[in-house]
């Protein structure tokens, strides 16, 4: 009897959810991993922060969920998903630099709140995982329990708010660590307690609290798991 030839055909596509509060490492752990591994990469954070930009832009009232809900629909929202130059655009424009603005930032919970813009983003995240030819990494706040609750493998990104706010200062160059911190800790209270879909660790994920790994030693971890996921498959 012949054998089927197995050794060398590409493996199957493998989808990974990485979620977690901010500055828990989810954006450099998940580019590194989808590029060791050959994967494409969607940042969902970039997803809601270019529809707050778009909202900003053009002067809708943000204090009003119904204003928002009613231009939830208008804005094209493109992401290109190569792990080493990720990429968004809103009506054709680039706003990779726009969208990281402390007025962004302060703005974007309570856009994302919004039921109707996270059912407009979590269908075009869904599209975007289903057309990954060789799997995704895709990481943000609900990936897990809501844009992909079947996906392979469910990572959850812990570590201590100052170990956070230190990250995230030591970017923002100049930016106070105590302010940062105060910053995360409001943003996380909203990203959690909204209504839809909030920040949320699902029950069948695993968790790394990253505050004593370096960054390498949390890409190992991961990339680790992947690979005995895809070799399970
Ligand atoms: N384990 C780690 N140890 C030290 N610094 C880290 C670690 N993980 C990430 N960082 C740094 O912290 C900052 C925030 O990381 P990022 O990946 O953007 O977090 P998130 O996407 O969760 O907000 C970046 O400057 C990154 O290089
Ligand atoms: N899956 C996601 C991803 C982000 N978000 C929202 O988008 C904001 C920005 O996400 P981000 O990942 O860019 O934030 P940082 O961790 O990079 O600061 C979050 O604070 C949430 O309000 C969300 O609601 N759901």
């Amino acid at each position: 009897m012949e054998t089927v030839e197995t050794a060398g055909s590409a493996p199957a596509a493998v989808i990974v959810a990485i979620d977690g509060p901010s500055g828990t490492g989810k954006s450099s752990t998940s580019k590194a991993v989808a590029a060791q591994l050959g994967l494409s990469y969607l940042d969902t954070g970039a997803q809601y922060r270019a529809i707050t930009w778009w909202m900003v832009h053009n002067g809708i009232e943000l204090t009003d969920p119904t204003a928002i809900a009613a231009v939830a629909g208008k804005p094209e929202i493109v992401s290109g998903t190569d792990p080493l130059s990720p990429t968004i655009t809103v009506d054709g424009t680039d706003v990779a630099g726009p969208i990281r603005t402390t007025e962004v930032t302060s703005k974007v919970s309570a856009v994302s709140a919004v039921p109707e813009v996270r059912a407009r983003i979590t269908e075009l995240q869904r599209t975007i995982a289903a057309s990954a030819e060789k799997g995704i990494v895709v990481e943000g706040r609900d990936i897990g329990t809501t844009v992909l609750p079947d996906a392979d493998l469910k990572i959850f990104l812990t570590a201590s708010p100052e170990a956070r706010a230190a990250r995230r200062s030591g970017e923002l160059k100049g930016a106070d660590v105590a302010a940062t911190r105060e910053a995360l800790i409001k943003r996380d209270a909203a990203d959690s307690s909204r209504k839809t879909s909030p920040l949320a660790k699902a029950g069948d994920a695993v968790e790394v609290d990253t505050t004593e790994l370096t960054l390498q030693q949390v890409i190992e971890c991961v990339v680790t798991l992947v690979e005995e996921k895809r070799a399970a498959k």
